[in-house]
């Protein structure tokens, strides 16, 4: 399919270019008109709840699946039409499965590093990691987050120009975590682009220089994780629970809001200056309130997303 008139560098000179997909499962429609970019020698994180989309949408861009709608251009080639141009360019790691139960870690990590031109070396990933001494392991004996990691490398053994990641640390124990993300920031550095789903908004925050949040299969907001907080700050801290926030609030400039939630936690947003947390102050002490945990901090994607839906990411 041609790209559109006048959008040559979106398309040719992106790692991914989306424009309003569509996908339907009978009667529910899974990604409902998404469109955003990934450039290249970028990390972009599509950042989601449960349900959101994300895997339906990195499945068509693998060619995986088809679209109902929209259009799709993976290293500015059609995932479905040019599969075979573009499977030695792009790894994939999939959410789940991908590697047959029986195949031994190490044995099928060197069978596909042979199907390409200039692989990584298979022992030496399998160490980077942490997957040496389960070499030998059926894929199916190995646990969940070993499973991920052997999926992980075998993504990455081709050398790939753009890599697909599905949810790579779900499930993963912190240490292997940070592994991944050390992994992928090294990607990042070799000039490798990654397109990454994740409900974790501390991955996302991360590793990310684009984040395009999804939900109901559309784009809610996207941007760096700097641009999508803003530089806004917030106040918080731990008193007893029920304190009335009426008169804290008239007391302080407009503009700015006072809350409870949870019981006992307090959150105060608005122009976050030496003022405000003076006027914070005072009236703690004139009620006698000890606010334990006071600290100033910016805006989390957590919080944007609160925003913007209404609902706590970690769904
Ligand atoms: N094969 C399918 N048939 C029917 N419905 C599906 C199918 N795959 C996904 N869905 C539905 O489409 C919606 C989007 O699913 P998808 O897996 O793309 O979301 P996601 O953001 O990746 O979620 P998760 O983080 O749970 O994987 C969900 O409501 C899901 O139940």
């Amino acid at each position: 399919m041609a790209a559109p008139p006048g959008d040559d560098t979106r398309t040719s000179g992106s790692a991914l270019r989306l424009d309003g997909l569509v996908k339907r499962y009978g009667a529910k429609t899974a990604v409902d008109g998404l469109s955003f970019g990934a450039a290249r020698g970028e990390v972009t994180a599509l950042l989601g709840p449960n349900g959101a989309g994300k895997t339906t949408t990195i499945e068509i861009c693998e060619g995986f699946r088809r679209a109902d709608a929209g259009t799709v251009r993976v290293l500015g080639l059609d995932p479905a039409a040019d599969a075979r141009a573009l499977k030695p360019r792009v790894g994939v790691m999939p959410q789940s499965g991908g590697v047959p139960g029986t195949a031994k870690a190490g044995e099928f990590l060197r069978l596909v590093a042979a199907f390409h031109r200039r692989p990584l070396d298979p022992a030496a990933l399998l160490e980077r990691l942490g997957l040496t001494e389960h070499a030998r392991t059926p894929y199916r004996r190995l646990s969940g987050g070993q499973q991920q990691r052997l999926s992980l490398a075998v993504a990455l053994v081709g050398r790939p120009e753009l890599v697909f990641l599905d949810e790579p640390t779900t499930g993963l124990d912190p240490q292997a975590r940070h592994a991944t993300w050390d992994l992928v920031a090294d990607l990042r550095a070799a000039g490798v682009s990654v397109v990454l789903t994740t409900h974790y908004m501390e991955e996302a925050e991360r590793l990310a220089d684009h984040v395009v949040v999804v939900d109901h299969g559309r784009v809610v907001a996207q941007g760096s994780p700097a641009e999508l907080t803003g530089a806004e700050r917030q106040l918080r801290f731990r008193a007893r629970p029920g304190l009335g926030l009426e008169e804290l609030l008239a007391a302080l400039p407009a503009g700015s809001a006072a809350k409870e939630s949870p019981a006992g936690h307090y959150l105060v947003e608005g122009d976050v200056r030496p003022e405000l947390l003076a006027t914070v102050t005072a009236w703690c002490a004139s009620h006698g309130v000890l606010a334990e945990d006071l600290r100033i901090e910016r805006r989390t994607l957590e919080d944007v997303f609160l925003e913007l839906t209404g609902r706590e990411l970690r769904s």
